[in-house]
């Protein structure tokens, strides 16, 4: 059983901004549903504001700067737009991650190693305005190694090909994946990096990955917003802390 410090939950309201668009009315509110997670115990929400808009948009963004009492963190493509927002919204955070249009969902970690100088000048504005920069990245040592070379305080290691590998019940090549964030959360925090995780995370997997002591933070989305539909977002939520803090020797 792991123990250490208290594991964060970054509770992702995408989703809750999907059903609204949906039929284009004014509800469900992510706002709303930011506020109910703040009030369920969440430690921050996530909104991921792609450039296709497909659900988060620009004025839930706004919304959500003013409306809670919980970081927010911004999670946005390392564009010129996304770094003129972020500079105007001033988050606590941001979370810049790889976006392709047809993507169903983010499918990888952004390369970092690939785009050192373009980043490493990318992140410097964000950093002098205070906000707390995360590269959401792969287990890769050189995408982690390069993460701290730009100056990003944290990283978010992409859970997602773990996530599918247990859905799909490839459990041994699962647990060589949870090995490989093991190595790569280790890696990260010895570099001096936050550790950060998510990407598809549930109540079947999430365990493992709130052990890694090293992990900071979970941000997780997807999973509560459809869990919600069934028992109440608050109660999702307050479900996967008792989870996280079962993994964490805590419960
Ligand atoms: C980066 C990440 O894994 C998610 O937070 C992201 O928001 C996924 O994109 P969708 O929410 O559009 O699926
Ligand atoms: N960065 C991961 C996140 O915010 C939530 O991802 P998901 O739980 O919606 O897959």
């Amino acid at each position: 059983m792991v123990t250490g410090g208290r594991l964060r939950l970054g509770v992702n309201i995408d989703h809750v901004a999907t059903v609204r668009n949906a039929r284009g009315s004014a509800w469900p509110d992510p706002l709303r549903a930011a506020i109910l997670a703040e009030a369920s115990g969440a430690d921050g929400i996530t909104a991921h504001l792609r450039e296709d808009r497909r659900h988060i948009r620009d004025a839930d963004m706004e919304a959500l700067r003013a409306g809670i009492g919980i970081p927010l963190n911004f999670e946005c493509a390392a564009t010129d737009e996304m770094q003129a927002i972020l500079l105007r919204l001033k988050p606590h955070a941001a979370c810049l991650v790889p976006e392709k249009r047809e993507e169903r969902t983010t499918e990888g970690g952004l390369d970092v190693a690939g785009d050192v100088e373009r980043l490493t000048a990318y992140l410097r504005p964000l950093r002098e305005a205070g906000i707390r920069v995360s590269m959401f990245i792969g287990h890769d040592a050189r995408q982690i190694e390069a993460s701290a070379r730009i100056g990003a305080a944290v990283v978010e290691l992409h859970t997602g090909h773990y996530s599918d590998l247990l859905a799909e019940g490839r459990c041994d090549e699962a647990e060589e994946e949870l090995a490989a964030l093991r190595r790569g959360a280790a890696q990260a925090a010895a570099l001096g990096l936050e550790v950060h995780a998510g990407h598809g995370l549930t109540y079947e997997n999430v365990e493992p990955v709130a052990a890694i002591p090293e992990v900071m933070e979970l941000n997780i989305g997807h999973f509560l917003v459809g869990e919600a539909i069934f028992r109440g977002l608050g109660p999702a939520i307050e479900e996967m802390r008792r989870r996280m803090d079962v993994a964490r020797g805590r419960a």
